[in-house]
């Protein structure tokens, strides 16, 4: 998989270096770029922003260097793309499909365990961080010719820029890709996985300042243990989730179950 990151504070994008990540991308796993818009600029200030139509407190941010930087990281990735899709020279350069565009935005639509494994299938991924008052509407218009956009929100609450939403979703795909966690099966039982969240989890020793380990997770006896584990999945996700519980409602959960709590 192919990202390209724009921001005017590339040097945010420097933790995806680091760890697992930073791993698979040495590997060649995942081939991350980060791109200064402001190198997209054509005036001595290098300017990125300016004073909204229509008043307002704040700067918008430009639309020519978005378009410019855009249009470039889409013409660079298709290049790289076209040259995968043609299968090598000779074969017809088969049409790559538009990237996908993610705007990290608080008017975007819920980023989720489901959409991490829906965005972890493409083969190019473009981000787009938005900062001050937001991105000049125009350019999300216009980026529709070259990419399948998607303003995306992590919650409903204001950061002051796309970058910290990035590494959040950047690591959430990143760790679905083939290759890049060493156990895949770590991937399979964890939060939302199935739209539950994660049942508790205890390592040695086994009374720690006289707490013990529930006795099940001692008794050796795996279904006991599977039972435990996925009642206490519904039993947190009830507590803490309920709405997440909604869609097991449609009798998903073992009627016996339900009635424990
Ligand atoms: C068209 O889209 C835009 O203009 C986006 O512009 C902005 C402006 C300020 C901050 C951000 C960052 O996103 C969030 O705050 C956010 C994401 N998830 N939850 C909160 C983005």
């Amino acid at each position: 998989m192919r990202i390209d990151v724009v921001s005017i504070f590339p040097e945010y994008l420097a933790p995806l270096e680091l760890s697992l990540i930073g791993k698979a991308r040495q590997d060649g796993l995942l081939d991350l770029r980060v791109h200064d818009l402001r190198d997209f600029t054509t005036d001595k200030h290098r300017s990125v922003d300016d004073t909204p139509y229509g008043g307002g407190a704040g700067m918008v941010m430009k639309p020519e260097p978005w378009a410019q930087a855009l249009a470039a990281v889409a013409a660079a990735a298709s290049v790289a793309g076209a040259g995968e899709a043609a299968g090598g020279a000779g074969a017809m350069a088969a049409e790559p499909a538009k990237p996908v565009l993610i705007v990290p935005s608080p008017a975007g639509e819920r980023f989720n365990q489901a959409l991490a494994h829906e965005l972890a299938e493409e083969d190019r991924l473009v981000f787009a961080c938005g900062r001050y008052e937001g991105i000049d509407e125009r350019v999300i218009e216009w980026a529709e010719e070259h990419f399948t956009v998607r303003p995306m929100s992590l919650g409903d609450y204001v950061l002051n820029g796309g970058e910290v939403a990035v590494l959040a979703m950047v690591e959430a795909i990143g760790r679905l890709l083939p290759g890049v966690v060493g156990n895949p099966d770590s991937l399979v039982e964890e939060s939302h996985s199935d739209g539950l969240l994660e049942y508790p989890v205890y390592t040695k020793p086994a009374s720690w300042r006289d707490r013990d380990v529930p006795a099940v997770l001692l008794s050796g006896n795996h279904g006991k243990i599977a039972q435990w584990r996925r009642h206490e999945q519904y039993r947190r996700t009830a507590e803490r989730r309920p709405d997440l519980l909604e869609a097991f409602d449609a009798g998903k959960l073992p009627r016996a179950d339900r009635t424990a709590f």
